[in-house]
C-alpha cells in the first residue's frame, strides 16, 4: 500500500514533466488579489506556489491588489470608502492611504518570497518609470485620481528577470506630470503581461471562474475563446467584478498573451494545480487559434 502512494506521488510529478517544459523561461504573470490575499494561510500557499514556479525555471512576475486592505485602513482613518463601476473613487487623501498600503502589501510578499529561498523585489509602477498613465473617467465622471495605463516601459522589469529576481509590482503609477494615481490591479495586470510579452496571465480571484449563468455554478466554463467570450459578454450574463476581468482577458489574449486564466484563489495551491496537471482548474481564455491542448 505504502508503495503505491508512492508510485503515485512520482506520477504526480511526471505529469509535470511537459509543463515544466512548456514553460522553462517563460514569463508567467500572476494577478493576486481578493480573498487569496486576506487570509494568511492562503497567502502563504500561493506565495510558495510561485516560488516553486520561479525554482523550476518560470519567470513569475506578482501583480497584486489590496482593495480589501485598502478599504478597511481608510475606514480605520474614519473615512468613507466609495466605489463607481468597480473602481475607487480617488481623492488625494484616499490615494495617500492607499500608496501607504499597497507599499506594505508589496513589502509583506517580497518578505515571504524571501523566507522560501527566491529572491524578490518590490516595486510600485512609480520606479524606473514603468507604469505611464492618464486621468481615467468613468463614463464620462471624475473619480479622482485613478489612472488609465498608458504605457508600460518594461526596461526595469526585464533587468530584474534577466537577474534571477521576481518583481513584484502594485498597481500605482504616474501621470506625465508626474503626479500619483491608483491603478486597478487587474488593469496593471494585463497592461504588464502584455508589456512583457508573457506566456500566461492568470488572474486569481474568489469565484472558481466563469460561469455561464451566475446563478449555476454548474455552467462553469473551462475555455472561452476569444468569440465565444465576446458572445457571453454580449449576452448579458456576465456582470459586477467579471465584467472588466473578462475584457481584460480578451484585450490580453488579443494582445498576444497565449493564455489567460481566472483561477479560485480560495482553493490551496490552485497555481500548482493550473500550471502542472492535465486538467487544469479555473476558466482559461485562449485565442481561437491555438489548439485547445487540455484534449491534446
Ligand atoms: N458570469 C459570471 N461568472 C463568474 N462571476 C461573475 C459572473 N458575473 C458576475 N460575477 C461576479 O464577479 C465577481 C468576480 O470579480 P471581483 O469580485 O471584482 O474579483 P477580484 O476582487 O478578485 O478582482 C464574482 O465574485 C461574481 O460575483
Ligand atoms: C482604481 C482602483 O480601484 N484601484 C484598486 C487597487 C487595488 C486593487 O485593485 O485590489 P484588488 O485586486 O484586491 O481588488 C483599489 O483602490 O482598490
Amino acid at each position: 500500500m505504502e508503495m503505491e502512494l508512492w508510485l503515485e506521488k512520482a506520477q504526480v510529478l511526471i505529469e509535470a514533466l511537459p509543463y515544466i517544459q512548456k514553460f522553462n523561461g517563460k514569463i508567467i504573470v500572476v494577478k493576486y488579489g481578493g480573498s487569496a490575499m486576506v487570509d494568511e494561510e492562503l497567502k502563504k500557499n500561493v506565495i510558495k506556489d510561485v516560488a516553486l514556479l520561479k525554482l523550476v525555471g518560470f519567470k513569475p512576475i506578482i501583480v497584486h491588489g489590496g482593495g480589501k486592505e485598502i478599504s478597511s485602513w481608510i475606514a480605520k482613518v474614519g473615512m468613507e470608502t466609495k466605489f463607481v463601476n468597480g473602481l475607487r473613487v480617488t481623492d488625494a487623501p484616499t490615494m495617500e492611504i492607499a500608496e501607504m498600503v499597497l507599499g506594505r502589501v508589496n513589502k509583506s510578499l517580497v518578505q515571504l518570497m524571501q523566507s522560501n529561498g527566491v529572491k524578490a523585489v518590490g516595486i510600485s509602477g512609480k520606479d524606473g518609470g514603468t507604469i505611464k498613465v492618464d486621468k481615467k473617467l468613468s463614463n464620462g465622471q471624475d473619480i479622482g485620481f485613478v489612472g488609465d495605463v498608458k504605457e508600460v516601459d518594461a526596461g526595469l522589469l526585464n533587468t530584474l528577470l534577466e537577474n534571477d529576481f521576481v518583481p513584484v509590482i502594485c498597481p500605482i503609477g504616474t501621470d506625465d506630470l508626474y503626479n500619483t494615481y491608483n491603478i486597478n490591479a487587474d488593469d496593471a495586470a494585463c497592461a504588464i503581461a502584455t508589456a512583457v510579452k508573457a506566456e500566461k496571465l492568470a488572474f486569481l480571484t474568489d469565484i472558481e471562474g466563469v460561469y455561464r449563468d451566475p446563478k449555476d455554478p454548474s455552467t462553469l466554463i473551462s475555455e472561452l475563446t476569444i468569440p465565444e467570450a465576446k458572445e457571453l459578454l454580449s449576452s448579458g450574463n456576465v456582470g459586477g467584478g467579471m465584467l472588466p476581468k473578462l475584457n481584460n482577458c480578451i484585450d490580453a489574449v488579443e494582445s498576444g498573451v497565449s493564455r489567460v486564466h481566472i483561477l479560485d484563489g480560495r482553493i490551496e495551491h490552485c497555481l500548482l494545480l493550473e500550471f502542472f496537471t492535465n486538467k487544469g482548474i479555473g476558466t482559461a481564455i485562449l485565442n481561437s487559434l491555438e489548439k485547445r491542448y487540455y484534449h491534446e
